[in-house]
């Protein structure tokens, strides 16, 4: 079986821990490493997997996730540089650094897969999309999609075209959940209790998202199906509308991608 070793097991990180578990991989083939004592404890005792150093997990592991945020890859790369084994497959989740920055710190030849993946993975319903570094071979990039297509669904994508990626899928759970806050707050205003409102918009959240997934229906025939001629839903449409909020998701969603090529540009070595 093969040995995954995940860098960094913050919030993605645990999310694939947890998700990797949940279908069904055996915790003695996970291990993680993390920066503080009390997390390693604290992983330990919920999930059953070890945590160790990065440089075990490089002598132990034939699969290394980089899951650290963009700003503390340069020392983690040092660290690995002289202990990475030939044969180890790196893969990166993070966001805007690209494969060619591995390839630069990493031994010449190290195979290297780029994943955008987002949080929905703790409950099997993660959307990753992976891309394939200069080195990574076919075998490579099947056995990433298979390890991602145990926690939701993949998609393989050009690595050009991973920053829209981690601004749409990588980043879009949080646009949801603002969404959703900003809903259950209108059911405040208009006086429900907040456990009401709450319920009221979650439920409505699910429906919508399994007729988005199920129905195969384009989400303006969805939309038309609910906006009754001089109705209720109308009437809110045009408040969206003058307020914005379709040019704001566009301008959002923009900068969410310059952001992320932003981060890569970072790491460039005239930067
Ligand atoms: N959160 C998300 O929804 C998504 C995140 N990503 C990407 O995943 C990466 C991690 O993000 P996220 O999980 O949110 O961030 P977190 O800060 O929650 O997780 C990163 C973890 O790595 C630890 N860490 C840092 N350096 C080391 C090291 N050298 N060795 C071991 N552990 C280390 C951090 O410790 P400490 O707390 O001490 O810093 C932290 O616990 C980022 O690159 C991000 O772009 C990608 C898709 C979605
Ligand atoms: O906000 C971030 O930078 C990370 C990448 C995608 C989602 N979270």
């Amino acid at each position: 079986m093969t040995t995954i070793a995940i860098l960094g097991a913050g919030k993605i990180g645990e999310a694939l821990l947890a998700g990797l578990l949940k279908a069904g991989r055996r915790p003695a083939d996970v291990l993680f490493t993390e920066r503080y004592p009390q997390r390693v404890v604290e992983l330990t005792e919920q999930y059953g997997v070890r945590g160790v150093e990065n440089d075990e997990a490089a002598a132990l592991a034939d699969v290394l996730v980089v899951a650290v945020k963009p700003q503390d890859i340069e020392p983690l790369l040092d660290a690995l540089a002289p202990v990475v084994r030939p044969g180890t497959l790196v893969v990166s989740l993070a966001a805007g650094l690209p494969t060619s920055l591995y390839e630069r710190r990493l031994p010449a030849g190290t195979a290297v897969v780029r994943v955008m993946p987002n949080t929905p993975m703790l409950v099997g319903e993660a959307m990753s999309a992976i891309s394939a570094g200069s080195h990574a071979t076919a075998e490579h990039l099947a056995l990433v999609e298979e390890m991602l297509a145990s926690v939701g669904k993949v998609v393989r994508v050009p690595e050009s075209q991973q920053d829209a990626v981690t601004a749409l899928s990588g980043s879009g759970p949080a646009y949801f959940f603002f969404l959703v806050e900003a809903m259950i707050d209108a059911g405040i205003l208009l006086g429900l209790p907040r456990g009401v409102s709450t319920d009221l918009i979650i439920q409505s959240a699910v429906g919508a998202a399994l007729m988005l997934r199920d129905s195969g229906d384009h989400p303006v025939l969805l939309r038309e199906a609910v906006t009754s001629p001089g109705g209720t839903t109308i009437a809110a449409i045009r408040e969206l509308e003058n307020h914005g909020v379709r040019a704001a998701l566009l301008a959002a969603i923009e900068a969410a991608a310059l952001r992320s090529a932003q981060l890569g540009r970072a790491h460039e070595p005239s930067a």
